[in-house]
């Protein structure tokens, strides 16, 4: 909960608000206890009037009311507090994630369920919980001076009794921090089974496995319904056994000034009367404080996960020290590199070790798994290898400033993402400055979509991507490739379609790169015969190695596994 109690402390006039609304409820609750054994002890013993009663009755009702509204400000604040903590937890969060090198990314699903999920389980503990802790301590201090200043006996009683209460607090609810850490955990695993699911909605449709994957996500939900459960087992075991210590509490004062008051004579029937109406609203408080409590470990669960993934990247990232990069094509050296998919155990691209130019352009076959695309994540620090090192410009990767390299490269993937939005910002988005009229439409003619625009309803204007205009996959390859031109990259990477290129993409996809080359670093994972030729070098990459670099003419002599490969391509 430290990392919680941190967070609460941001909202100092809130606490202050709240441990004044305190001292106001404190006041209440006795002058209320007050009033009523006075009327009592008036009206009953006293006999007297009922005008003479009258103030204490107006007291007993402005007690109450005063106890109410301040229930009321309690909550307020506590809403006001939650709400402003979720929002500085969120921004925190999403800066971070903005600032995490891209080495250290997550899945989308169990990030959207942190920020989303996670960040909403730590409410109770601001609305709930931590307001709470400052009534209860405020509150059972007062009738605690109250107490002991009416009976000694009483108070000790209560201050004996009292401790069991956090104590059981204390045992009860480390095991409800370590359920409901499961539960969040369980809950990204959910979020990211189902996240994937919908993604793959019309796949599943057209296999006909709708059905069974619902089913599935059912289970799962099942599943996550039973750890919220064992959650809430927890919690009402936390009620029972406060209830039991407030029971047990209650009774020894209530045997205590009930044999002092009756067979000893030793208090009169006004303190008597008092204490014992105090003594239950002081096990109120905690009984109340214990099934906040219950919450706010429910948070602190929650909050175990957004604190590690607060810190995590500024442990990951002691090495990311933020040099900046020369305004220039910068060389790419793999030093000994290896690198393995976190899900994976075994390692997919093997001690490579490779240089390439300035300016130079480099083109990287092999048999389709052999890492081509891996070594292309590598060299954009998508992936970070699991030994040796990318050194861009002679710099590791993690040493420079990420927004500047990615500022310089243009990765151009095989299955590049078109957003909901127009074609011209879908392809202007690549750029760091605003794209010019002329620019735009040099850029469409390059890659062969003037035509295409025109036949659009509303030309440049008309909106792609999720539920608009759907796009050939030769369309959205030319869209990837007008979007590194008007990048303007020093460093170009570019994932080849494997096969299925129509002619005008082809075309497109030539001219593009015989652009980007004239001033740009460029790596290519090459599957066309015309970008072999053209390669200043070409790596041959076998089962994640590095087995033949040299130029093509020098590889198509002396290489067999090259000569085969490129056999079948012959006249691509
Ligand atoms: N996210 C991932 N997690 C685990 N393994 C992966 C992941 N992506 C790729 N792989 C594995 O890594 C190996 C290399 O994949 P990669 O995509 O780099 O091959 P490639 O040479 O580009 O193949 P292709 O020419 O068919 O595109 C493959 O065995 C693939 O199964």
């Amino acid at each position: 909960m430290k990392f919680l109690k941190e967070t609460a402390r941001q909202f100092r006039s809130i606490q202050l608000l709240l441990g004044l609304n305190t001292i106001v409820y404190a006041a209440a609750i006795v002058l209320q206890a007050y009033t009523v054994v006075r009327l009592v002890h008036d009206i009953f013993l006293q006999q007297v009037s009922f005008q003479a009663v009258q103030p204490f009755l107006i007291l007993l009702a402005f007690a109450l009311l005063v106890r109410i509204g301040s229930q009321y400000v309690k909550g307020s604040l506590g809403s006001l507090m939650a709400k402003q903590a979720k929002n500085s937890l969120r921004s925190e969060m999403l800066e971070k994630v903005r600032q995490t090198p891209l080495f250290y990314r997550q899945e989308t699903g169990s990030r959207l369920s942190t920020l989303l999920d996670a960040v909403d389980e730590t409410g109770p503990f601001f609305h709930r919980y931590y307001p709470q802790m400052i009534e209860t301590t405020g509150t059972a201090l007062l009738i605690l001076i109250v107490v002991f200043s009416q009976n000694v006996i009483s108070g000790l009683i209560l201050l004996i009794t009292a401790p069991f209460i956090p104590f059981a607090m204390a045992v009860i609810g480390s095991r409800t921090e370590k359920k409901s850490k499961e539960l969040v955990s369980e809950l990204q695993q959910f979020s990211n089974t189902f996240y994937d699911k919908v993604q793959g909605l019309l796949t599943l449709k057209l296999f006909q496995r709708a059905e069974r994957e619902t089913e599935n996500v059912g289970r799962a939900s099942e599943n996550f319904r039973d750890r919220t459960m064992q959650v809430l087992k927890v919690a009402f075991m936390n009620s029972f056994m406060l209830e039991l210590i407030s029971m047990i509490g209650i009774g020894l004062v209530a045997i205590e000034v009930g044999l002092r008051l009756a067979l000893f004579d030793q208090l009169t029937f006004f303190t008597a009367f008092f204490v014992l109406v105090l003594a239950p609203e002081f096990y109120t408080q905690f009984r109340q404080l214990g099934s906040a409590f219950h919450s706010g470990k429910g948070s602190a669960g929650a909050a175990e996960v957004i604190e590690d993934q607060l810190v995590q990247p500024d442990e990951s990232a002691k090495r990311y020290e933020s040099k900046s990069v020369p305004d220039q094509a910068p060389s790419l050296t793999f030093q000994s590199m290896h690198a393995a998919y976190p899900s994976a155990d075994t390692a997919v691209l093997k001690d490579i070790s490779l240089h390439v130019d300035a300016e130079k352009s480099v083109a990287v076959v092999g048999p389709s798994g052999s890492g081509k695309s891996t070594l292309l994540r590598a060299a954009a620090g998508i992936l970070k290898p699991s030994a040796g090192d990318v050194l861009y410009n002679g710099v590791q990767l993690n040493e420079i400033e990420e927004s500047e390299r990615l500022n310089q490269t243009a990765f151009v993937t095989q299955d590049p993402h078109i957003f909901r939005a127009s074609v011209k910002d879908n392809i202007c988005m690549g750029a760091e400055n605003n794209v010019s009229d002329a620019d735009f439409q040099a850029v469409l003619d390059q890659v062969r979509l003037t035509a295409w625009v025109e036949r659009l309803p509303q030309k440049e204007e008309t909106l792609l991507g999720e539920g608009e205009r759907g796009l050939s996959g030769g369309e959205k390859q030319r869209i990837a490739l007008a979007r590194a031109l008007v990048k303007k990259p020093k460093l170009v990477l570019l994932d080849e379609p494997g096969t299925g290129l129509d002619v005008v993409t082809e075309s497109a996809l030539k001219e593009t790169l015989q652009k980007l080359s004239a001033n740009a670093t460029v790596v290519t994972v090459a599957h066309r015969m015309t970008t072999v030729q053209t390669a200043d070098e070409v790596v041959l990459l076998e089962k994640g190695k590095t087995t033949a670099v040299g130029r093509h003419e020098q590889l198509m002599n002396e290489c067999e596994n090259y000569q085969q490969l490129f056999s079948t391509k012959e006249g691509r």
